[in-house]
Order: C-alpha cells, then structure tokens, then sequence
C-alpha cells in the first residue's frame, strides 16, 4: 500500500470531525484517547496487516484454548476457545489486517474468574455493582506467546471508551463517502451507498470467508436483522460501549433487585441476583444500553468457554439508523401510492415504514388461510393476490381480487375474529406483501382504521360481516 502522508491539518480536521461526531463532554480525555487511538491505528496500518492490534486499539484478537471453569466475563482472560472465528489462538489473531481501527471483532472470554495475572480494570460495560464484566475490550492485549506485535506499548487511559455520555451525531452507512464497511451488517451485505464527503468512514476489520459464514450463522436469528419494531426500543435501558453476539458458548444473565429471595437450585446467585435466561450460540445482549443510554441492568457470566463478537456502540447506533434509513427510502415512494394511507403525514408513513417486513409468496401460496387466528396486516408490494372463501360444502370461490397497493388481513385484526377469507398469491409473478404486525396496526394506523372498519360493508358486502 502507497504511504500517505498525513499533515497536522489532515489530522486536526479528522479530530474535529470525529468530535463533533462524539460531541465528548470531558473533551481533554477524549482528546487524550483519540491521539492514542489514531496514532496505533496508524502504526497497525503503516506496519501493514498480519499483525494483531496494538494494545488499546480496537482489534480482533483471540487466545489459546483449554478447558476453563467457570468464569465471569473477561475480554482479558489469558485462555480462550479455540474455535475463535480469527482461528484458534493467537495464530488467527495475526490474520486480523487492520484498516483503519476496527468496528467488529472477536472477545475470547474464558480466563478464570479468580488467578488471572491481568490486574483489575475500569469500568465494566455493564456499569452497576454487580459487575462482572470488569474490563474494557479496549484494555491490555492478551498476553502469551504472541510477539507479533510489535508497536510501541502506550498506556492506555480509557482508550476507546466513551468518557460521557453525550448524543452523537450519526450518518447511516448508506450516506458515507467510503462503502459502509464498519457495520456489522454492511459488511456482511451488499448496500448501496450514496457519497456525502463530509461523513468519517466507519472502520473496519477484513474477514475472511470462514468468518463472515460464522458471523452470519451467529447473527441470523438477532433481533438486529430482522424487524425493528419501536416497541421492542421502548424497553428499560443500560449503559454501555457494546452489543454482543455470541458466538459460541454459554452465559448466563443476572438481574439484582431488592428484596429478592435466591434459589440457588435454579441457578440463582446471592451476589449477582436472580438468574433471568441464558444466552446461547446466536444470542445478543448489550442493546438496551446503546440505544437508551442507561447503566447496565444485568451482570452477565459465562459459564463455558465463550466467543463473542462486540460491535462498538457508534457502530451499533449508525446500523440501526442505516437500518431505518433504508427502510424509509425503500418503502417511501410505495407507501405514498397505497391508497388507504394517502390521509396520512409522510412523518406517519415513515414509521410505517420502520416496521414494515417484505416477504414474498410464489403463485399459489397461502398468505393467510381462511379460520387463522390473524395477527397482522398486509399491503400488496407488487404481483397479484386472491381472496378465497369455502361454501358449507367446502368449495372455494374467490371474493376479491387484490393487487398492488391493496390491503388485507384487516378484518381479523379490527373484528378480533379469526380470518374471513384465504388470501392466495395469483401470479404470473410472484407476490410481494409488506407485513405490519398487529400492535403496530393498532398504533401507527389510528386514523386509517377507523376508514377501513367504516368501508367494511361496502369493500366486501356482506360476506365481510359475520
Ligand atoms: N369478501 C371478503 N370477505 C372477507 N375477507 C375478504 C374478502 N375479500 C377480501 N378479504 C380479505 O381477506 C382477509 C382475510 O383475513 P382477514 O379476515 O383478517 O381480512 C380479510 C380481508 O382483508
């Protein structure tokens, strides 16, 4: 790679990007952190890849395996699985190249709770007294036999870490001027990015093939890519710089409150409180507190060796917004020109839009059968669709034709009834529904309800009320 020559105006016009991004409170220690950080993110990417982040800068790392007890969650714990997505022990680590900081990185967690060398660190990510997760991921390296690294060992003074809590100023992958590598999800999927100059790159981390399988296999079940729904946001919150995802492994989750009686057959701790679920292999915790920016709730401990994947809280915040924003843009023109929602502000469309989810049905395929109970609502996307009733004798007879920018799957959800009709996909092509779940039917459709229960007789005469 051709060296580039960084000059001081270079540099300070990227603080004051960054901070203004950051909008830090405590604006000396986040300066202090962020020289720190540049300047090993620099000496990683100036001494090339292969070689495993300096200490304090965000990188994947793993350590060697070995059977382990038991153990609280450390990201410095000085043994690991070995099946860390980076490969097993250190070895994997060299693979990690460093572009510019990292976003996504593997945490081996699986040191002893007790008798590791790593001195005691600052805060944990899940704040509170029941603290477990005692340590930054941005802290020391691993030790062992690593000598890959060679960059200068700078002390590390919360490198990384947010020093307050502030509200950042987030531009969605998808309007950076660099292909919105960092996030976990655009580097797992193709996205279409619209240029703004003005928006710092998310970094990133190469992964190799292996990896990205891995990461997929791990992630495809997380609630972060599948539908986001507010109500699943409006949730008590905990501060912190992480989301997790497991990878592999097992941890259990504390909650502590006053007053609360211990079984401790059931797995319940005096120290940490009641044992409330268990995460397993494709599991995630850690959102709350990026997105209300709360202490953390729950002490969480792993209770075999563990692989976790950690994504930054910025990264975590521009993924929802990316998130959203694609969602708005992709349903923005077509919920314009469904006609039952015409009466509604475009702001209203918009959080339609949030929650809306895309499936797509072959030529033939129930979407909705006839006696169902009915939990949701959907809007024709594109293709066509039939409404189909049964006579006494079993018969099927199609009511209603339905094509692009329809509705149906109403009548259940206004009447608490049971599905009036099946609706099938008719074809030639295939169809092409945007699903609203009921909760959010009853929450962002207000108005338009009103006018579908009111248009009942008229849209489906008398076979509609039963
Ligand atoms: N003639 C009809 N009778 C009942 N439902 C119909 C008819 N035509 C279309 N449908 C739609 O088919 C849907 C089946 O599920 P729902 O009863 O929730 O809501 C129903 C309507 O949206």
């Amino acid at each position: 790679m051709a060296a580039v020559t960084l000059t001081w105006t270079d540099l300070l016009n990227e603080l004051n990007r960054d901070a203004a991004r950051e909008q830090p409170q405590d604006v000396i220690q986040w300066g202090a952190d962020w020289f720190q950080s540049r300047l090993k993110r620099d000496r990683v990417t100036t001494n090339g890849g292969g070689k495993r982040a300096a200490p304090g800068s965000l990188g994947p790392f793993s350590q060697g395996g070995g059977d382990v007890p038991p153990h609280a969650l450390s990201p410095f714990s000085e043994t690991g699985p070995a099946d860390s997505p980076l490969g097993a022990g250190v070895g994997g680590a060299r693979r990690a190249t460093i572009a510019s900081g990292s976003t996504l990185f593997t945490v081996p967690f699986g040191g002893p709770a007790t008798g590791s060398s790593a001195p005691p660190r600052e805060a944990s990510p899940f704040g509170g007294d029941n603290v477990q997760f005692n340590a930054s991921p941005f802290g020391q390296p691993p030790t062992g036999d690593d000598v890959a690294h060679e960059e200068p060992q700078i002390p590390s003074y919360a490198l990384g870490r947010r020093t307050s809590v502030s509200a950042e100023s987030l531009v969605p992958a998808n309007h950076r001027s660099l292909p919105p590598t960092g996030a976990l999800e655009s580097t797992l999927e193709e996205d279409e990015s619209t240029p703004n100059p003005s928006a710092t790159p998310m970094p990133v981390f190469p992964k190799s093939p292996e990896q990205l399988a891995r990461i997929r296999a791990a992630i495809k079940p997380n609630f972060l890519f599948a539908n986001l729904d507010e109500e699943q946001e409006a949730d008590q919150g905990a501060a912190g710089d992480y989301f997790y995802v497991v990878e592999s492994g097992k941890l259990d989750v504390f909650v502590k409150k006053e007053g609360q009686v211990f079984d401790e057959a059931k797995g319940d701790n005096p120290k940490l409180g009641k044992k409330v679920a268990t995460c397993i292999e494709g599991s995630s915790f850690g959102e709350l507190a990026l997105m209300h920016n709360a202490p953390r709730a729950a002490s969480i401990i792993s209770i075999t060796p563990c692989t976790l994947w950690a994504l930054d809280r910025v990264s975590f915040r521009t993924i929802l917004l990316d998130h959203t924003s694609r969602k708005r843009r992709l349903y923005e023109t077509f919920l314009s020109e469904v006609p039952i929602l015409t009466s509604l502000q475009p702001q209203e469309r918009a959080k339609i839009a949030d929650v809306l989810e895309s499936r797509t049905f072959a030529p033939g395929q129930d979407v909705i059968k006839e006696g169902d109970a009915g939990e949701e609502f959907f809007l024709i996307e594109s293709g066509n669709a039939v409404a189909i009733k049964k006579d006494a004798s079993g018969n099927e007879a199609v009511v209603k034709q339905l094509t692009k920018g329809d509705y149906f799957g109403e009548l259940a959800l206004i009447n608490r009834q049971t599905r009036a009709a099946t609706v099938r996909a008719a074809g030639p092509e295939k169809l092409r529904v945007a699903a609203l779940g009921e909760q959010a039917f009853t929450r962002l459709l207000g108005p338009v309800k009103d006018i579908m229960a009111r248009s009942v007789g008229e849209r489906y005469g008398f076979a509609a009320l039963r």
